[in-house]
């Protein structure tokens, strides 16, 4: 049988087959060539077991190729690191201009990283209500700059309800991760997606009742309209990983359009003479902002905070 992977507790798995969900486990050492991981599975994950059928769980005896997955830690996969989640169709960002205002360093950092990882990204804009006129304007030019590169904005209200029906088409059918920093909102969006509130503990006591470990390293949870978000509890962002400078421009879309027209090509779009991303920002096509953004991950600047 076939499967998807919902939670994973590093010993336990709960897969989703059809309209049922079963406890699975894997059965002796499970190896996936190439990676070095310290769980082999993660949500997100579809596989093949088979049931026990006296005890009612399963026994995983196969993994699907994976589309993408993101780690904790490193890209770097010759090192030790985790799997989170598998299999993203969307890392979706919640932002906000309010208290307390997101950084466009913090914003530029995860656009970055979910390029290195290959997940389409998208940002939310939380807390609409809180904005006068001028304040709207401002938010304007802000979604203006992530929509001129590709990534689609939305600005919502989790407070008051506004907007949350487009973020509902948006996730419909897909698996997206859900991230952002403390006091965003993000609680406040997620609770508006999901009505049913007691899903969380519900499962949690369900499987420690089991004497099952209940340490949960993700979760994916399951939308009314069809389709899954992952929420991961210990990491707020996914802006965690180390880039190598060389490839940094590969990850800002509106400078890799560009490089290949710089006139060295090695150029590192900083002072080199005849660079085309360097032209472009003069000319106020590539905003400051994420030149500065670039530039500063560039020297190793933390821009988490
Ligand atoms: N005005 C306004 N306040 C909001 C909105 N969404 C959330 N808040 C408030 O912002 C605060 C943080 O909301 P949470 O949903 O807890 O935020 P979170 O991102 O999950 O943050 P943590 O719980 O710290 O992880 C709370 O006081 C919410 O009531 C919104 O759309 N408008
Ligand atoms: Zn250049």
């Amino acid at each position: 049988m076939q499967g998807l992977i919902t939670k994973s507790t590093g010993s336990w798995y709960q897969v989703r087959s059809g309209d049922e969900t079963i406890d699975c486990r894997i059965k002796g050492k499970f190896r996936i060539k190439g990676i070095t991981t310290t769980n082999p599975l993660a949500v997100g994950d579809l596989v093949d077991f088979d049931m026990e059928p006296e005890q009612g769980t399963g026994v995983i005896t196969n993994l699907h190729q994976r589309k993408n997955y993101i780690i904790r830690k490193a890209i770097n996969l010759s090192k030790q690191a985790q799997i989170i989640a598998a299999n993203l169709d969307r890392a979706l960002l919640v932002v906000t201009l309010a208290s307390p205002r997101t950084s466009l360093g913090f914003i530029d950092r995860f656009l970055v990283t979910a390029e290195a990882y290959d997940i389409p990204a998208c940002l939310i804009f939380n807390k609409l209500d809180l904005f006068s006129d001028e304040g709207l304007e401002i938010l304007a030019d802000y979604q203006a700059i992530y929509e001129n590169i590709g990534y689609p904005c939305y600005s919502v209200s989790a407070l008051e309800g506004t907007n949350i029906d487009k973020v509902r088409v948006l996730l419909k059918d897909k698996a997206t991760l859900i991230s952002g920093h403390s006091g965003v909102g993000k609680s406040s969006l997620i609770n508006r997606l999901l009505p049913d509130l007691d899903l969380r503990t519900h499962m949690v006591s369900e499987w420690s009742d089991k004497g099952m470990h209940t340490t949960t390293f993700a979760e994916m949870f399951e939308l009314p309209q069809g389709g899954y978000i992952i929420d991961t509890p210990g990491i707020r962002e996914l802006g965690v990983i180390d880039i190598e400078k060389e490839v940094l421009s590969h990850f800002f879309p509106e400078m890799r359009e560009r490089m290949n027209q710089c006139r060295f090509n090695n150029c590192r779009h900083i002072n080199e003479p005849g660079c085309a991303v360097l032209d472009a920002l003069e000319e106020g096509e590539i905003a400051q902002s994420r030149y500065n953004s670039y530039l500063s991950i560039y020297h190793g600047h933390d821009t988490r905070a």
